[in-house]
């Protein structure tokens, strides 16, 4: 057959950056909230400005253990131990000259003090204490406020919950706040030949695989999983598919049948009953890529390839989910590092090619190739820590140029 039969629905690919400028401008966040407990909001999408109310830490107090003292009595040798503070228990007396406080870290500095010097720094005899070093005035005390200030903000709207936020507003007392309700994603494979883990295999079938690196790539994201299992490449099946999943989710998320082969029915299907936004983007792996919606719900059809799947879910899906989720934008965080390896490269698409980035002899970062880069080669997924991402226009690469990476990042680490 020729080009004038099947057409060529990439003939004028967008390029990634443009395609998702106009896809997440077009997204309206769903709404819907709920108030829960410090800990249930990880990962979850902040709603509310958070300020707050104290001052963190709420009093000036030591970072050691050793000797709250007055600066003024410097010239002293002896200073005289008149009590203690330790943390939760401060000094309630008053510090004369030639006095002193033992003071534990963390213990509020008593209000005569304006220095502490260290335990390791005095030489003590009885109840008196010689220091070896005089602190500057101010030394060993961490002031008031210093982390926070009562009254500041804090976090702002569409800020996904990390584990340093929920310490950080524990920090300040808040034991509640408004998050919203989680963003609900249907997500099935297509495909005749796919069989599940456990199953035996029959001529020309395959384990499907996309359905466990989309599981967890959705997991990862924070969103709740609707896991609609292998849909047979076959119109009315596949279209009652998305007619549930657009029914029970915010988005649906599939893997496989979006090309031109005669088994490639979402595209079409999206035209016909819902809304084709795109079909292609120049972009490698991934350049089928199909962005629309059913109904109610935004779709992402992801090319089956196991490397496109996970190429197109972070590099398209993910920007356009954590929109709809309602979260703050975060653009991708990219470093220029030398490449050790030589880089395959054709002019024409952006490429995301899979690396590792290493040690160089300097100190500084490299990275090198994952190995074989096609697109069904998933294990160079999984042996990689970051994508090299090489201009659409760009040709082949040297090893010794600047490219640039991006790392894969674990978001709900810190
Ligand atoms: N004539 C053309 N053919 C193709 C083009 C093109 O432009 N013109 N584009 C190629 C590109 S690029 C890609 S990517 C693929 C995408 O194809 P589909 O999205 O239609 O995916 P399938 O054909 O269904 O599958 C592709 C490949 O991946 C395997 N697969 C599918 N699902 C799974 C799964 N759940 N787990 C593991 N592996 C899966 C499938 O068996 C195929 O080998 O189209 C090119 N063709
Ligand atoms: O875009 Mo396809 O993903 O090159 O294999």
């Amino acid at each position: 057959m020729t080009d004038a039969t099947h057409g060529d629905p990439h003939g004028s690919d967008r390029s990634l950056a443009a395609a998702l400028h106009d896809l997440v401008t077009a997204i309206e966040p769903i709404t819907g909230y709920r108030r829960v407990a410090l800990r249930a909001a990880l990962g979850q999408i902040l709603a509310e400005p958070l300020s707050t109310p104290v001052s963190v830490p709420a009093h000036d107090n030591s970072a050691v253990d050793g000797y709250a003292l007055r600066h003024a009595d410097a010239g002293h040798v002896r200073l005289g131990i008149v009590g203690t503070a330790a943390a939760g228990h401060p000094y309630p007396g008053e510090i004369g000259p030639g006095e002193c406080v033992r003071i534990m870290t963390g213990a509020v500095v008593p209000p005569d003090a304006d220095a502490v010097v260290m335990q390791e720094r005095v030489t003590i005899d009885g109840d008196v204490i010689t220091p070896t070093q005089w602190p500057a005035a101010g030394n060993n005390i961490r002031r008031a406020g210093e982390d926070l200030q009562a009254g500041d903000r804090i976090l702002d709207p569409g800020r996904r919950l990390t584990a340093a936020d929920l310490g950080v507003i524990a920090s300040t007392g808040r034991a509640e706040l408004e998050v919203r309700r989680p963003l609900r994603v249907a997500f099935f494979s297509t495909g005749d030949e796919l069989r599940g883990v456990g199953e035996p295999l029959g001529p020309g079938d395959i384990y499907d695989s996309n359905r466990y690196s989309l599981y967890g790539m959705l997991t990862n994201l924070g969103v709740e999983v609707l896991d609609l299992g292998v849909v047979k490449d076959e119109p009315d099946t596949l279209a009652g598919a998305l007619a549930q999943a657009a029914h029970e989710a915010d988005a649906i998320v599939t893997s496989g049948g979006v090309s031109v082969g005669d088994t490639d029915h979402l595209p079409t299907l999206l035209e016909r009953h819902g809304e084709l936004r795109f079909r292609s983007i120049a972009m490698k792996p991934g350049r089928p890529v199909t962005v629309g919606r059913f109904g109610t719900a935004w779709y992402f059809g992801l090319p089956g390839n196991p490397v496109s799947v996970m190429t197109t879910f972070t590099q398209v899906a993910t920007p356009a989910l954590r929109r709809l989720a309602g979260e703050a934008p975060r653009p991708a965080r990219r470093l220029s590092v030398t490449t050790r390896s030589a880089l395959g490269k054709k002019p024409g698409r952006q490429d995301f090619q899979r690396g590792r980035l290493v040690e160089g002899a300097d100190g500084t970062l490299e990275v090198v190739s994952a190995g074989h880069q096609g697109s069904g080669v998933l294990r160079s997924m999984s042996e990689a820590d970051c994508f090299i991402v090489l201009p659409v226009e760009r040709g082949d690469v040297e090893a010794g140029e600047i490219v640039e990476v991006e790392p894969f990042t674990a978001p709900l680490v810190v």
